[in-house]
């Protein structure tokens, strides 16, 4: 089985690859033609439907509609410039750190 990096990064792979193909056969290539906003647009209704799935649908709504969400987040990182490799060293950056902790030791004001 792969691990979750190996599918994230293959994905990323897959997504820039298909990012300049003809709109009318690639959805990737389709999303980014119709630029960011779009792609932002579409990131946040698929974070809608994993919460309204999370709260009443059974499991594998919940699963296809994350993979629906993970999918969009890695084409809008893609047309930012971002790869999924500064995202992941972000999260090894906060390994180990308590979000509790964090906050707290936030500068106040
Ligand atoms: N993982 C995915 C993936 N997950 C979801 N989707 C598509 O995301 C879309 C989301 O569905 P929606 O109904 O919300 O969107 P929509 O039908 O476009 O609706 P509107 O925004 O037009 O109203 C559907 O068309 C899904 O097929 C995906 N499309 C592609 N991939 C991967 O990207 C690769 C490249 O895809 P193409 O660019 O299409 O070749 C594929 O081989 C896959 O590996």
């Amino acid at each position: 089985m792969n691990s979750p990096q190996d599918t994230l990064s293959r994905l990323e792979v897959t997504i820039a690859a298909r990012r300049d193909a003809d709109p009318e056969t690639s959805y990737v290539a389709k999303l980014n033609a119709r630029g960011v906003g779009k792609i932002a647009q579409k990131l946040g209704e698929e974070a809608t439907e994993t919460v309204i799935a999370a709260l009443t649908q059974d499991r594998e709504e919940l699963i296809g509609e994350a993979a629906d969400l993970m999918f969009h987040l890695l084409v809008l990182l893609g047309a930012k410039g971002v790869p999924l490799a500064d995202v992941l060293a972000e999260l090894d950056r906060r390994e180990g750190l308590s979000g509790i902790a964090e906050k707290a030791s936030r500068p106040r004001g």
